[in-house]
């Protein structure tokens, strides 16, 4: 039984592990060795405290179960754990190999009481969770398979070793067909595959059924404006509608309205997914629509992969994946726009519009608000996404001169 755990938690020995310490600094990265190993500097910050170490990782055959068990243990450990406990995102990973990541975390407990280990007692009756604990002897902090009452005869101490840092930070290792998808196939895929638990799948997908194959040929410029809320879109975009007698679509389509909250709630494989499903909606829509009229698009594939992507990276705007990376290409099979313009604003010209506007906001657009690593994530992802690249449009002007600019790029490069 415990030998099966250790399987499901594949080769440890070539595996690195990553704790997300303080999301201004990068990972502790450690590997295992079966040869005691003094502990490095770097790591007595985690290892070398008082308190109780534990680790937990997510396993499972369906990627389904895995995104929602993490999902269920990050909001459990949130909600349950004492102020005496810190949490830590973690990984495990085999460096550079894409798709290596085991996700999990990492649970210091500086309390007197049991409750970290009751909690994790209960997790780990699930057969997709592994639990482990640390152990210090002196210099040495051991790793073993965590049994609540002790059992744990076969298991074989692993110490901590130090470990380089990665080239790719882990977080980027598993981003496609999890977080960005690149064909409707894999994101289809991922909906009919939570069909049994979320129901409103099999609507989403009648829908894309619904949609014609997009093709579109010399019709009329299609124009997609991009930004973070609250830069102007929706001021922008309706003013060029009237202006060039456009049409006025959005990512995702009106017609996912009614699903968005609930997908808004899953965990990031699902709930992107369905936000790449709805980019192809919106394509059939600007396919039939650019033939009668220019087609203005508020959010399209740059909002969508650059938010995903922003989540899925922690840390600084150096883990993004590298400029060059095969991340940021559009997908072949999602009609291409013509033009797309990125709105930017200071962070202090946003923060006052948004108090402005006095709208309740989005979990995560409060989270941008206090977070100010996850909007320059956000900002330095939608300005790297090539094929089409997005032109950067200074937003802070009044909207009338906001317009006239726009006008004039739109007159530039797209004849209109
Ligand atoms: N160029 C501008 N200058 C000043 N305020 C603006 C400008 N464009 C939009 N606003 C105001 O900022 C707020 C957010 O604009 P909105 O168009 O709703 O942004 P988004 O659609 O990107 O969330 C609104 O209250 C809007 O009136
Ligand atoms: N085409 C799109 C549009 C939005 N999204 C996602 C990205 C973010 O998680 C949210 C941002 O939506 P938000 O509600 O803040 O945007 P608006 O205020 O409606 O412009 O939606 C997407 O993935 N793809």
């Amino acid at each position: 039984m415990l030998k099966r755990a250790m399987f499901r938690c594949g080769q440890l020995s070539s595996r690195v592990f990553a704790v997300e310490f303080d999301a201004r600094t990068q990972p502790l990265y450690f590997t295992l060795s079966s040869n005691p190993q003094e502990l490095h500097h770097a790591h007595q910050q985690l290892f070398g405290d008082d308190g109780k170490l534990f680790s937990l990782h997510v396993h499972s055959d369906s990627r389904i179960e895995k995104a929602q068990t993490h999902a269920e243990i990050k909001h459990k450990l949130s909600v349950t754990l004492s102020r005496d406990c810190d949490v830590f995102e973690a990984s495990s990973f085999i460096p550079d190999v894409k798709n290596s990541v085991v996700k999990g975390f990492f649970i210091r407990d500086k309390s007197t009481t049991t409750l970290s280990e009751d909690i994790l007692k209960t997790l780990q009756q699930s057969k997709s969770v592994c639990v482990f604990s640390y152990k210090r002897e002196g210099e040495y902090c051991w790793q073993e398979l965590w049994s609540p009452v002790n059992q744990v005869q076969e298991s074989v101490r692993q110490y901590i070793a130090p470990a380089a840092a990665a080239e790719h930070h882990p977080s980027t290792l598993n981003i496609r067909n999890s977080d960005v998808f690149y064909c409707i196939d894999e994101a289809y895929k991922v909906l009919q595959e939570c069909t049994d638990i979320i129901p409103e799948s099999k609507e989403v997908l009648k829908l894309v059924d619904e949609q014609l194959e997009t093709s579109r040929g010399d019709g009329f410029p299609v124009i997609v404006i991009e930004g973070l809320d609250a830069t102007g879109k929706t001021t922008l975009t309706e003013a060029l509608q009237e202006s060039l007698n456009a049409t006025l679509l959005k990512s995702p389509p009106q017609c996912l309205a009614p699903f968005r909250q609930r997908f808004d709630s899953e965990p990031p494989l699902i709930r992107r997914a369905f936000y790449a499903l709805g980019n192809y909606i919106t394509a059939a829509h600007i396919g039939k629509e650019s033939l009668r009229a220019p087609v203005i698009v508020d959010r399209y594939w740059h909002s969508t992969a650059a938010y995903a992507i922003a989540t899925a990276v922690g840390g600084r705007v150096e883990n993004l994946p590298k400029p060059d990376s095969e991340l940021y290409q559009w997908p072949e099979d999602l009609l291409q726009p013509n033009l797309v313009l990125l709105l930017t604003v200071s962070p202090e010209e946003r923060l006052r519009r948004l108090r402005d506007r006095g709208q309740d906001k989005t979990v995560e657009e409060a989270e941008l608000e206090i977070n100010q690593l996850f909007r320059l994530k956000v900002e330095e992802a939608y300005k790297r996404i090539q094929n089409p690249a997005c032109i950067i449009v200074d937003a802070s002007p009044s909207p009338q001169e906001v317009l006239q600019q726009v006008q004039h790029l739109i007159r530039n490069k797209c004849h209109l």
